[in-house]
């Protein structure tokens, strides 16, 4: 890493909990990376809630902030940018932009994409948002970071099996990208999740890992925007060692999500908090520790 390390992250904030930014910020400063970040939203709590408040950016308020760096050279600071949570297709074309300005100003700036558009069959953004991730965005990715539900939007196809999800992830190469890392898919045996990894070199090969996870018996909302940070992270510190970076972003998500669930057992024994989508928030400050040293430890395969 030449230069120090310096992210502009573009996600949505809650008020309370952690998803988008509240997700991504902490534990990229943990980790010794700058951040400044944009607010695609700010919302009194997630959608997995029932009611939600608050305010969307819009296009131009993105490009007034993004001028306000430029108008100050600060656009020249950054070795990244990390996008999330987008509400509207005019917000996402803005992004497209900023982009192209960054990396105006400097060649090697770093696109690392959560192409957050839903979960488990459900879309949470506008369906309108789709095309615009496949044929304006994702060819501008270095890095990209989509679920299972994700690819097969993006692609078109679904993932019944290991080989549809290596084939979907080949998708992401054709369009340009050079790291896709699928964080999550149901492909694996019954309580297990698999993530999948694919990077191609610059020999033109690829070099491919997967991560076979015990899958716990939560929903949780925030993990891929975490995951997204941790791997940027990990994969800036580690660019010659991918599987390494892998393996350490999915043991301090998993690190997270063990600590999160035994808060909620003393919770819960106390009846403090009832066991539903709602009160279920990654803890995310609590686990500073376990995302500057993870101690599970979860080993890539490599697959030729
Ligand atoms: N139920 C679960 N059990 C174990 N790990 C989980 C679970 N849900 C999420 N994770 C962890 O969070 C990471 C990202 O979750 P994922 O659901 O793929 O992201 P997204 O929130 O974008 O759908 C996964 O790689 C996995 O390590
Ligand atoms: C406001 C907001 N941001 C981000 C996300 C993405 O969360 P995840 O990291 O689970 O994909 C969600 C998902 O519901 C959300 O409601």
């Amino acid at each position: 890493m030449s230069r120090e390390s310096r992210v502009l992250s573009i996600q949505s904030h809650v008020v309370h909990g952690y998803c988008g930014n509240k997700s991504a910020v902490f534990p990229l400063q943990v980790l010794g990376i700058d951040v400044d970040f944009i607010n695609s939203v700010q919302l009194s709590n997630h959608t997995g809630y029932t009611t939600i408040k608050g305010q969307i950016l819009n296009e131009n308020d993105l490009k007034e902030l993004f001028d306000g760096l430029k108008a100050n050279n600060l656009d020249t600071i950054y070795t990244h940018l990390l996008t999330g949570y987008v509400s509207n297709d005019e917000f996402l074309r803005e992004i497209a932009k900023i982009i192209k300005a960054l990396r105006a100003v400097n060649p090697d700036m770093i696109y690392v994409c959560d192409p957050v558009m839903g979960d488990n069959g459900r879309m949470y953004v506008e369906k309108s948002l789709l095309p615009i991730f496949r044929s304006e965005i994702v060819p501008l990715c270095d890095i990209c970071t989509p679920n299972q539900f994700e690819v097969e939007l993006l692609t078109e196809q679904k993932i019944n099996n290991e080989d549809d999800a290596w084939k979907g992830m080949m998708w992401f190469h054709e369009k340009g990208v050079k790291t896709v890392v699928l964080s999550s898919s149901d492909i694996g045996g019954p309580k297990e999740l698999i993530a999948l990894l694919s990077t191609k070199k610059s020999s033109g090969e690829y070099e491919k890992y997967k991560i076979v996870i015990p899958q716990k018996n939560i929903f949780l909302t925030g993990t891929g925007d975490l995951f997204a940070a941790l791997f940027l992270a990990h994969s800036t510190r580690l660019p010659n060692d991918l599987k390494t970076a892998f393996e350490q972003t999915i043991a301090s998500v998993q690190s997270v999500i063990e600590v999160t669930i035994d808060s909620m057992r003393e919770e819960f024994r106390s009846g403090k908090v009832k066991p539903n989508a709602q009160q279920r928030e990654l803890k995310i400050i609590q686990s500073k520790k376990y995302i500057e040293s993870p101690v599970i430890k979860l080993h890539a395969i490599r697959i030729d």
